[in-house]
């Protein structure tokens, strides 16, 4: 069996959903498969910026018009009969949703933005289910959250394996023997039934949970590219594709942050032997890209960008050197408030992280720090990172950029600087 996943760009519009169905529609008949959606293109940030102004009780009724007309748009031109049981569906989705967004409690941030943020992937996987239903494919639609387990780290749920595991053993076999399976990307559910998210731009991660528990056979993400590139061809010129890439190699790009795969993705491959493809959804005769366990020669530097990154320094009050005792202060404080460390250094006095910024989560941080150290922080910055550099790679991206911190190991060159107009001087 295989599982495939495709993104908010596979599922942007009405002909996007019908060449989803033409994808599967040129698969053997026998093929056993899950397929897993994430929320039809933008739909995640309309949430966000939805659910944001609801908490602010600033007025969101606009907005929530705009993602119900959007898809409602789409649902009308896949569903000429408005008969059609995914009418029904699709309104009581939106029901459910003004529902938590009128009654939103002052606390819980992170909570209720699950609640509200996970419809996108539920409407997706409603709308699509239908439609290949109407097509004459057999399909099953599953809540994922019957069987993804997670703990309650709202919006960063931790799966339970055995759980999952035991729970999508049991249930999926049967049902793949006759229809395929459509399911969500990016949610999971508590044992108290509630929703869970995965951290953005999750799917990927949920598909791979997927393909680990049925043992499939590989699994393939669908993406506007033609596979996976050594940079990001909306920032780099002239990016181009990697036949095949071993997992470690992947694993640390989407570590480093090239957001074509979520950086939870490989390891569950990996662990068991799953090969991933990245392919274009609109060249699906092309073969993209495999990430597999295989062995070869260096390959082609890939260039990576972080946005949106905050550099902190810490200066102990009473101006002693940076000790063992300052580093574990400082560690637990970035981690009781959550703050994604990229890449840190330090010197005698003072100790460095660039992280990704939250402004809410920073200042919470120099709260629970202002006692022992003078905590200055600089953003809004970019991280590059370029893996398997070489001397003309590393030319290339720094050339005209003014470097606030460097590191290099001996694969990999990072650096930070400022926001430059073009990212290729
Ligand atoms: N190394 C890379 N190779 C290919 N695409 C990349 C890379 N880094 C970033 N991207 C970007 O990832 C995008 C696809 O991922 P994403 O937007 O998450 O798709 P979806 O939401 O449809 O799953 C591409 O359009 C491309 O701009
Ligand atoms: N819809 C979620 C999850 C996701 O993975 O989306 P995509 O596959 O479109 O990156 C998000 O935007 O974060």
């Amino acid at each position: 069996m295989k599982v495939f996943k495709f993104g908010g760009a596979s599922v942007k519009d009405a002909s996007a959903v019908r060449n989803i169905f033409k994808i599967l529609s040129d698969l053997p008949e026998k093929e056993q498969l899950v397929v897993v959606v994430s929320a039809m293109g933008k739909t995640t940030n309309a949430l966000e910026d939805i659910y944001r102004k609801a908490h602010q009780r600033q007025e969101f009724a606009p907005a929530l018009e705009s993602s119900k007309a959007y898809h409602l748009d789409i649902v009308r031109e896949l569903f000429p009969d408005p008969g059609c049981p995914v009418y029904a569906e699709v309104a009581a989705q939106f029901q459910e949703l003004e529902q938590t967004l009128s009654s939103l409690q002052p606390d819980h941030w992170d909570q209720q933005y699950d609640q509200v943020i996970s419809r996108g992937e539920l409407l997706s996987s409603i709308i699509l289910h239908h439609y290949l239903q109407s097509q004459g494919l057999s399909t099953y639609w599953l809540d994922c959250r019957t069987c993804l387990r997670t703990d309650s780290t709202w919006r960063e749920g931790r799966l339970d394996w055995t759980y999952t595991e035991n729970q999508i053993q049991s249930t999926l076999p049967a049902i793949l023997q006759k229809q395929i399976v459509i399911t969500q990307g990016f949610i999971g559910g508590t044992a108290d039934g509630l929703t869970t998210t995965l951290g953005r731009e999750g799917s990927d991660y949920s598909a791979a949970i997927f393909a680990y528990c049925l043992n499939a056979a590989s699994l393939t993400i669908w993406k506007d590219v033609p596979g996976l590139l050594n940079a990001d061809p909306k920032l780099f010129k002239e990016a181009t594709r990697y036949d095949e890439v071993a997992y470690q190699e992947a694993i640390e790009m989407a570590y480093y942050g090239a957001s074509v795969i979520h950086p939870k993705t490989i390891q569950p491959l990996a662990n068991k032997c799953i090969p991933l493809y990245v392919k274009s959804f609109l060249h699906p005769e092309l073969p993209g890209t495999v990430i597999h366990d295989c062995q070869h020669g260096k390959i082609a530097p890939s260039f990576i960008l972080k946005q949106n990154q905050c550099l902190l320094s810490f200066k102990a009050k009473d101006l002693g050197f940076i000790s063992e005792e300052h580093l574990s202060a400082i560690f637990q404080a970035v981690h009781a408030v959550r703050l994604k460390i990229n890449m840190m250094q330090n010197s005698a006095l003072s100790f460095s992280v660039c992280c990704d910024y939250d402004e809410a989560r920073v200042q919470q941080l120099k709260l629970s720090l202002s006692d022992q150290f003078i905590i200055k922080y600089n953003q809004p910055l970019h991280l590059f990172t370029i893996q398997n550099y070489d001397k003309g790679s590393i030319q290339r991206l720094t050339n005209g950029r003014e470097i606030l911190m460097e590191q290099r190991t001996r694969h990999t060159f990072q650096f930070v600087s400022r926001p430059t107009d073009t990212i290729e001087h």
